[in-house]
């Protein structure tokens, strides 16, 4: 398919929710591909603008608010100025990041609604919702809880129980409760305009089924399983008191959608940018838009937004929707409120100045046709290597072998033998290569394009043993150093979009300042003479302790979930004394205790029963005790159990031991000294 030729690209990232930090799937689904995307276009020297922002309204945030004692207000200030922050850290070049708070953004949504609803574009319908009579308010699904009535769990939210995971609707749970007031909603009327998506399906379908079938596959096939579907008018008001109020009379005490305010957002932030150009970056058809998401995002920028945009008028459509799958960490889905997540502000505080190296393994790593996982242990071993084997190697012994044989200067290049040749050959299409994987967002691929000019470059001196050669052709080492030079100096600028810090870094030890993309390729960007700087490492290797450090902190996080998580069996159903008293429960004394051979689960115990005759009791706690800890002590077991084989021993009855919500085990002992024998009860 021929490709469009555009005038300028506008580039959009995913409003984060300002109710939590950002952390590596929020980098790797979004920020990192979108800023590699814009960096390479401002590198081409093309017009772009990279549009960012907190999307700061809808009701969790409310409910935080709530919980804290503080207002919506607070929260959203103390979350954008820390998501702001991390992306300043982690390089992420927007061009502006601003809040769906603005004032800017308030009246941008507000007048788009008004338009909408002026062109008689929206539906206003009636229905009944739950009403918290106490509070004066309609509760949003979130504020409602009740009994669910698939698995009869009692903590079940409007829209969706935890525990069985089913999708509810408000009026599906049983006794159901408002979470502000605790009291019992009431049924209401109430008015909300609806966007009609079903009258634009046949558009849509033309539009992306027919018109964009190079959007990824991921992408494209979400798109269509919801256009095979009948779709569905959508409410864009709430009912609520957090958000843009909707502007129209009838509609008091009422807010936008934040799923309607939220890509508007996109506007306002470039409107806020520049007050007076901002309309071509989204109403020029020379324009091209995309958008950077997460996979969860897509409806809402394939189907949702673009209505809106088509219903209101005069704006282009996303060109293309480079949405990523899902990033996982350590095997297990990212999530804010179980804090399973690695956050960037914790990161930078463990690894100072490697922000580089996430980006780097996010990339090489990242989720564009499928979930993926993050491992520490990954993260280790691409940056030992990859950044530090492969780029950081060939990076160093190239600077450090002309610092020593010419004083940092670039020597003169002589004459070309095969080897030679086949190096300068290699480099010369990686413009070409990484520039056709970038124009097709395929940052993963084009990364490693990147990468292949340090292999090309190890190779290479690996292959002319420029510090054997010194000695009896001078020459020719300046021949190959040269060459090796020119690699480097390719290698920062084609990691530029990529790895900006490095990339910076290594310009530095150059004395470089410039990047000039279109040098891409070139083999004589360094003239001879030139005065290198000095060289530094560019990475360095991580330990194992950095690692066994980071893990250690996970498990402690998944602990304390469990530990949270945790609520007592329910209590077994009644018994009679007489069942009871048919149970003989006797202290027993440890006299001996040994692992049994081949089990490595059982221990063999030998116990002092009162009776003057050893008992011998076989457990299965060997996992969690060594035999000799348990010598010595007064234990509690069953003495009328029948007995039963295990491996070739028959056990005697059953030691008493309680087991913890996390698996470990206690054996029971007693708080005084007490005979063998003594019967519990
Ligand atoms: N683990 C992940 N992998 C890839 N993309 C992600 C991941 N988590 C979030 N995103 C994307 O990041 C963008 C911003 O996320 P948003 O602030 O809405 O948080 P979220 O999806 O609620 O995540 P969380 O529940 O972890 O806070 C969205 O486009 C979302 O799809
Ligand atoms: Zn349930």
């Amino acid at each position: 398919m021929e490709q469009k030729q555009y005038k300028r690209t506008t580039v959009t990232a995913a409003l984060p929710y300002a109710n939590g930090g950002v952390h590596i799937g929020h980098l790797a689904g979004v920020y990192v591909p979108a800023d590699i995307f814009a960096r390479y276009l401002r590198l081409k020297k093309e017009d772009v603008v990279f549009i960012g922002g907190s999307d700061e309204h809808g009701v969790p945030i409310t409910i935080r608010a709530r919980k804290e004692g503080v207002t919506p207000q607070d929260v959203v200030d103390r979350f954008h100025s820390m998501i702001k922050k991390s992306f300043e850290d982690f390089g992420i070049s927007f061009d502006i990041y601003s809040r769906t708070t603005s004032p800017t953004h308030h009246d941008m949504a507000s007048n788009f609604f008004k338009k909408l609803y002026d062109d008689g574009k929206l539906l206003e319908k009636e229905t009944e919702q739950y009403y918290d009579e106490e509070a004066h308010q309609f509760l949003a699904d979130r504020y409602i809880t009740g009994e669910c009535p698939h698995c009869h769990n009692e903590g079940a939210y409007g829209d969706q129980c935890e525990k069985c995971g089913r999708d509810l609707s408000p009026t599906e749970l049983l006794h159901p409760r408002s979470t502000i007031s605790g009291s019992q909603p009431v049924m209401k009327k109430t008015k909300n305009w609806y966007l009609p998506l079903d009258k634009y399906q046949d558009w849509l379908k033309e539009w992306i089924l027919e018109g964009h079938k190079e959007w990824r596959p991921n992408v494209y096939g979400q798109c269509k399983s919801w256009l095979d579907l009948d779709l569905q008018p959508r409410a864009m008001t709430r009912d609520l008191d957090w958000g843009i109020p909707v502007p129209v009379k009838e509609a008091e005490g009422k807010v936008l959608y934040v799923w309607f305010d939220a890509p508007i957002g996109y506007i306002s932030n470039t409107k806020e940018l520049l007050p007076d150009s901002w309309e071509k970056w989204w109403k020029d058809p020379e324009t091209r838009l995309v958008h950077f998401i997460g996979k969860d995002n897509i409806v809402f920028h394939c189907i949702v937004f673009p209505v809106m945009l088509k219903a209101h008028g005069g704006y282009v459509m996303p060109e293309n929707v480079p949405s990523n799958e899902f990033l996982n960490l350590e095997d297990d889905k990212i999530s804010t409120s179980k804090n399973w997540a690695v956050w960037l502000h914790e990161y930078l505080v463990d690894f100072p100045g490697k922000q580089d190296v996430l980006r780097y393994v996010l990339t090489a790593n990242a989720p564009e046709t499928k979930d993926n996982n993050f491992t520490w242990k990954d993260f280790q071993e691409r940056n030992n290597n990859e950044l530090v084997a492969v780029y950081g190697n060939f990076v160093n012994r190239a600077l450090q072998l002309t610092k020593k044989y010419f004083d940092g200067k670039v020597p003169t290049c002589g004459e070309l033998n095969d080897v030679d040749k086949l190096a300068l050959d290699e480099l010369k299409d990686v413009k070409e290569k990484v520039e056709s994987l970038l124009d097709t967002y395929k940052f993963r691929d084009a990364q490693k394009e990147a990468m292949m000019l340090a292999r090309i470059g190890n190779k290479y001196i690996a292959e002319c043993e420029p510090w054997k050669v010194w000695k009896t052709d001078p020459k020719r080492v300046e021949t190959i150093l040269y060459i090796s030079l020119q690699l480097v100096a390719n290698l920062a600028i084609a990691f530029e979009p990529f790895l900006p810090f490095s990339s910076a870094k290594l310009r530095n030890m150059l004395n470089m300042p410039q990047v000039n993309w279109n040098e891409l390729g070139n083999t004589e960007i360094l003239k001879p003479g030139h005065q290198l700087g000095e060289p530094e490492l560019l990475f360095e290797k991580i330990e194992d302790e950095a690692i066994e450090y980071q893990l250690k902190k996970l498990s402690d996080t998944k602990k304390a979930n469990e530990a949270e998580a945790y609520k007592a069996k329910e209590i077994k159903p009644v018994i009679d004394f007489a069942d009871f008293e048919k149970l003989d429960l006797r202290v027993g004394h440890i006299l001996a205790c040994e692992k049994v051979k081949k089990a490595n689960k059982l221990l063999k115990f030998t116990i002092d029963d009162g009776s003057g005759k050893p008992r011998t009791i076989v457990s299965g706690i060997a996992k969690f005790y060594e035999p000799e800890e348990l010598v010595g002590k007064d234990v509690v077991f069953i003495a009328n159990l029948a007995p039963r084989q295990l491996m070739g021993i028959e056990s005697q009855g059953m030691i008493l031991s309680a087991e913890n919500f996390d698996g470990d085990l206690s054996v029971l002992s007693l708080l005084k000294e007490v005979k063998p024998g003594s019967q519990v009860g």
